[in-house]
């Protein structure tokens, strides 16, 4: 049976997103108390899969997650959940809003809140938590002071009834989304379904002025559209960057593949991260000239050029 890691405790969003896969529910779910517990327990074969936030429609990508993909043993993003976020404020009962001082959270949480805590808990500061159900559960124990509060999801409320809601839908932001993946060690890529994604992490190449044009070129002159592309530092000095970039289609589609190749030659650090099925199901508009049927004629007449002339 497979086993499933998560940042946890249970009662975090990224569990929420791991219920969703199928098959989740009857496996075994161990939480992790940070994305990279979460991942390493996937590279040393303690799970099969871990689920983990990458982005939101608010506050953007989570750093965490974008960095450790992207460094250390290699591992492989094999599907993708988005979820609608919604936020309660919890505290021990008899917490009055007016008394909070301390809200503890995951940075994330904190940030699609901050519009409310100022308005209604001016007083009250950020303690960060490693998630949400983390920052929650911690009310409950002894160290808990008077004034001290979380924001999480309704569920952990309803679970443990020793926490009193003091406000509901306290997210600034109506309609907020996160994006988690599902990660595993490297294997047989999904099959295409005609909308996927595909995640690279790129260095830019130093000293090579219009690196960054010329990375963007090998998608654009295949026609393959970006929906996500942030630039993260390396760590190793300051300056040294990598963009970590989600591409519209999958690598058994040919613009994709060719664009990778081109990738490649500019950037042959460049670390493939996965092809795996849109959670929404779009599908991309594909023009005519980069279709697979395009690039098997292209390569045809290439082939028989050569063919032809007894060159190679
Ligand atoms: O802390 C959690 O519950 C998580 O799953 C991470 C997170 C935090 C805030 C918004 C979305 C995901």
């Amino acid at each position: 049976m497979a086993v499933f890691t998560f940042l946890g405790p249970e009662g975090t969003f990224t569990e929420a997103a791991l219920l969703k896969v199928p098959g989740a529910r009857e496996a075994r779910r161990l939480p992790a108390t940070n994305v990279n517990a979460a991942l390493d327990a996937v590279r040393a074969g303690e799970a099969d899969a871990a689920m983990v936030p990458i982005e939101n429609s608010v506050e953007g990508g989570v750093t965490a997650t974008l960095d450790a993909i992207s460094t250390g043993p290699e591992l492989r993003i094999v599907r993708e959940e988005v979820i609608p976020i919604t936020f309660v404020l919890v505290a021990r009962p008899g917490t009055r809003v007016a008394d909070v001082r301390r809200i503890s959270t995951h940075g994330h949480a904190w940030a699609q809140c901050r519009g409310w805590a100022s308005a209604h808990a001016p007083d009250a500061v950020h303690l960060a938590a490693s998630s949400t159900a983390a920052g929650a559960l911690a009310l409950l124990e002894d160290a808990a002071k008077p004034g001290d509060a979380a924001i999480c999801a309704p569920i952990v409320a309803e679970e443990h009834p020793e926490l009193e809601v003091l406000a509901t839908d306290i997210g600034d932001n109506p309609g907020a989304v996160t994006r988690f993946i599902l990660v595993s060690r490297p294997a047989a890529l999904p099959a295409r379904t005609g909308a996927d994604k595909t995640t690279v992490a790129v260095p830019l190449p130093e000293d090579r002025p219009g690196a960054l044009m010329e990375i963007l070129e090998q998608f654009a002159a295949r026609g393959v559209n970006l929906s996500r592309i942030e630039s993260r530092p390396t760590g190793q000095y300051l300056g040294h960057y990598f963009f970590s970039i989600d591409v519209d289609g999958h690598a058994h589609d040919a613009r994709v593949a060719d664009a990778l190749g081109g990738l490649h030659r500019i950037s042959p650090e460049i670390r493939f991260l996965g092809s795996y099925p849109r959670a929404d199901g779009a599908r991309p508009v594909v023009k005519s000239h980069v279709t697979d049927d395009a690039f098997a004629a292209a390569r045809g007449w290439v082939d028989g050029i050569l063919g032809g002339t007894g060159v190679g």
